[in-house]
Parts: C-alpha cells; sequence; structure tokens
C-alpha cells in the first residue's frame, strides 16, 4: 500500500508559514496584492478563482479579482493588462487559463510584465528557468517540488518521467526535475509505446487530463506518483491515475481531489509574496 501523499495538510503547512511572513511585511508598510483577471464564464475556473481569493484572503494577501465578458476584444483585453503593468500597488497579476477560444493567449500572456507574472508563464520567465536563473516555477510545478520535498522524497539521480507538455504543468515540472538533477523523459500524445517510459519512472507525474490513463501496469513498484489530471466523470473528480488499482504497487501517490490541486493555489500565495518582496527590495535599492 503506497504512503498518500496529502496536499491538502502540505498546503495548509505552506500556508501557515506564509500568513506569518506576510503579517511581518504588513508591518512593514507592504501589502502584497495580486489581481486575477477572469475571462467569460466557465464554472470550474471561477471555482478555482473563489479559491485563490479565499486563500489570499487566509494568508494576508490583498487580491482583486477582475472579471470580463466572455466577448471581450483582445486589445481591450490588452489594454487593462498594461494598466495593472503601470499600478505600483499591484505586484502579481494572473490570467486564469483556459482563455476564450477568439482570445490569442500566447499574445495576452506576452503582456502580463515579467516582473508581476506570477504563474511564470511569460517567454522571459520561460526563459529564466529555462536558463537555471528562475524567478519562480509555474505555481503547479511548484506545487509538486513543495510535495516531492516535504514528503522527503529524492529527486537527484532519479528518473523522472512526465506525462504531458503542457505550458501550466508538463514542461515547466520537466524543466524542474531536470534542475533538480533528475534524469527525465518527458511523454506526450505522439509519445508510442507510453508504457515502456513510465515503468522506468522512479517518479511519474501525469499531467495528460486523460481519466485512467495511467493503470498498475504502467507503474514500477515503490515509484511516486505525482497525478496533475483534473477531470470530471460521472459528477465525480477524478485524475489520471488509477487510484484504487495503482495505490497498491506505488510507493507514494497523490490523491484527487487533495493532492496537487491545493498546492497549484498555495504556490500561488507563495509567489505572490516572493514577487511583493522583490518589488519591495527593488523599491529600497532606488531610494
Ligand atoms: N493562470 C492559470 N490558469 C490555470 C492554472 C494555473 O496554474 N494558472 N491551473 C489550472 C486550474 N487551477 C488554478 O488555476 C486549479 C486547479 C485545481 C485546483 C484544486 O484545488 N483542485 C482541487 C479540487 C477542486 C474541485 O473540487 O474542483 C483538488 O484537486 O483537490 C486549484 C486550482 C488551470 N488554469
Amino acid at each position: 500500500m503506497a504512503r498518500i501523499l496529502d496536499g491538502k495538510a502540505i498546503a495548509k503547512q505552506v500556508k501557515d508559514e506564509l500568513r506569518q511572513r506576510v503579517s511581518q511585511l504588513r508591518e512593514t508598510g507592504l501589502v502584497p496584492k495580486l489581481v486575477v483577471v477572469l475571462v467569460g464564464d466557465d464554472a470550474a475556473s471561477a471555482s478555482y478563482v473563489r479559491s485563490k481569493s479565499r486563500a489570499a484572503q487566509d494568508v494576508g494577501i490583498d487580491a482583486e479579482v477582475i472579471q470580463m465578458p466572455a466577448n471581450i476584444a483582445e486589445d481591450e483585453l490588452i489594454r487593462a493588462l498594461e494598466r495593472l503593468n503601470e499600478d505600483n500597488t499591484v505586484h502579481a497579476v494572473l490570467v486564469q487559463l483556459p482563455l476564450p477560444a477568439h482570445l490569442d493567449t500566447d499574445r495576452i500572456l506576452m503582456h502580463v510584465h515579467p516582473a508581476k507574472d506570477v504563474d511564470g508563464f511569460h517567454p522571459v520567465n520561460i526563459g529564466r528557468y529555462a536558463t537555471g536563473t528562475p524567478l519562480l516555477w509555474p505555481c503547479t510545478t511548484a506545487g509538486i517540488l513543495e510535495i516531492l520535498e516535504r514528503s522527503e522524497i529524492p529527486i537527484a539521480g532519479r528518473t523522472a518521467v512526465i506525462v504531458g507538455r503542457s505550458r501550466i504543468v508538463g514542461w515547466p515540472t520537466a524543466q524542474l526535475l531536470l534542475a533538480h538533477n533528475a534524469t527525465v523523459i518527458q511523454c506526450h500524445r505522439q509519445t508510442v509505446n507510453l508504457r515502456e517510459y513510465t515503468r522506468q519512472a522512479d517518479i511519474l507525474v501525469a499531467a495528460a487530463g486523460q481519466p485512467s490513463l495511467i493503470g498498475p501496469d504502467d507503474v514500477k513498484v515503490g515509484a511516486t506518483v505525482i497525478d496533475v489530471g483534473i477531470n470530471r466523470v460521472g459528477g465525480h473528480l477524478v485524475g489520471d491515475v488509477d487510484f484504487a488499482a495503482v495505490e497498491e504497487k506505488a510507493g507514494a501517490i497523490t490523491p484527487v481531489p487533495g493532492g496537487v490541486g491545493p498546492l497549484t493555489v498555495a504556490m500561488l500565495m507563495k509567489n505572490t509574496v516572493h514577487l511583493a518582496e522583490i518589488h519591495q527590495r527593488e523599491k529600497e535599492g532606488f531610494r
């Protein structure tokens, strides 16, 4: 039976630590501020944004949600982001994804200033972590590291297999594990004989968005399995891993819900505080 890696409990630890750090910052007059831009009325996105606002309130971060209509013109959205870039009271800006289909996500994300890009999706920030000088890591990827480190699961020298290569999770997670000296194999939609790779994994990250993609025959005995999938099946939330069957074989496993998801929100708070602190240091440097 695998050890269950309790994301809710780890997220709570992260937020407890942050609450103290934010309270000290507020005493110096710095109130970290996050703005979340939500376009359209996707129910899941609205629910994630509510979780983000609640977590911000919980740790003492000032959070604002800017709701925009689904049919907003691209240039109008860009102008709104540019206003946030110029607002000195705002330290962190996030555009909730996915955006409606008429909007060019790459173009939009390029208009979040790299110093306020709390998701780490701007090309400058991708370049920074790809070249070994990360400003920060995307929230879910940072959450995966937090789970591994707080659970004392070694990374260096281990074989890590990532299934999926998305901007939000798969690609940055491969870069992060590589930066922590894992031997990394990145699999994707066109990988032939996926199982041949997943069975080599000491750390298996499933981030493909496909329920039951990973079963017991896809996993090495004792492996750490991190399930990043968020799929709604028959009214229930499930990951990409057949949890009940894989639990028997893995050494450690994250559940869905209650695994990586809560860390995505907690690490958004941590990234916000990090950006606010950098902003403060730079301001002091100019005095
Ligand atoms: N700009 C971004 N957009 C999106 C991101 C992101 O990191 N930045 N990630 C996902 C959605 N997401 C946050 O935005 C997110 C997903 C899941 C959870 C979560 O806590 N899940 C819970 C279950 C919640 C439920 O019942 O629905 C869990 O897994 O336990 C939080 C945030 C896509 N968009």
